[in-house]
């Protein structure tokens, strides 16, 4: 949550990076901006200085339950070297311990409050599976995050379409080829 003091900041340095590059922020169609864009910024880094993510509800289950693995989570980030848009999908797995599961939403929601601050794409793919072991102890994390970065096909190299994959495993993922996978399998199948 970015304060007012903070938000009249952000006003400011939005008029004069407009000024900078040569715009008028008094005319029309730019008035207003300066305090959208401060708006934007409490949303998309909502993240920053937030407290733990403690939006969760566990629920118990039995000590056979296998891999739990939800695909094809929408996020969307913000690069920090260009304070531009990365976004794409996260896959996630984990096996159980102590006989609990995470209710199903709260896994994208935690996937949002890794991704709503500058990050580059290999700190939240890990910040994912730190965010779970905290919260679950789970015996294996699987973490497959895959992006499109603004700042690679907008501007500089421009490589439209390019995607950046990364990954992370811990635990039983790590140790037991096997599971890693069928892991893979299901999220490439
Ligand atoms: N590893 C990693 N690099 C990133 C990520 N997002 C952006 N980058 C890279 O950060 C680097 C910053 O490099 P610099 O040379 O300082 O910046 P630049 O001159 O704007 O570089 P170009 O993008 O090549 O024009 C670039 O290579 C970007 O592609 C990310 O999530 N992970
Ligand atoms: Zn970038």
């Amino acid at each position: 949550m970015i304060d007012d003091a903070n938000q009249k900041k952000i006003e400011q340095a939005v008029k004069m990076i407009l000024e900078a590059v040569g715009e008028d922020p008094n005319r029309e169609g730019l008035v207003e901006t300066p305090a959208r864009v401060a708006r934007m910024y409490n949303e998309v880094f909502s993240s920053v200085n937030a407290p733990a993510f403690d939006n969760y509800k566990l629920f118990p289950v039995d000590e056979t339950t296998e891999m739990v693995l939800i695909k094809d989570i929408s996020f969307y980030s913000m690069c920090e070297h260009h304070l531009l848009p990365f976004f794409g999908t996260v896959d996630v797995a984990y096996i159980p311990n102590h006989q609990r599961v995470m209710g199903l939403s709260k896994i994208p929601r935690l996937i949002n409050y890794c991704a709503k601050r500058p990050n580059v794409q290999e700190r939240m793919t890990v910040n994912i599976a730190k965010e779970l072991t905290r919260i679950l102890d789970p015996k294996g994390i699987a973490v497959s995050v895959s992006a499109r970065h603004m700042c690679m096909e907008m501007r500089g190299v421009e490589k439209t379409g390019s995607q950046t994959e990364t990954s992370y495993y811990t635990g039983v993922f790590k140790s037991d080829h096997d599971l890693k996978q069928e892991f893979l399998q299901r999220i490439n199948g």
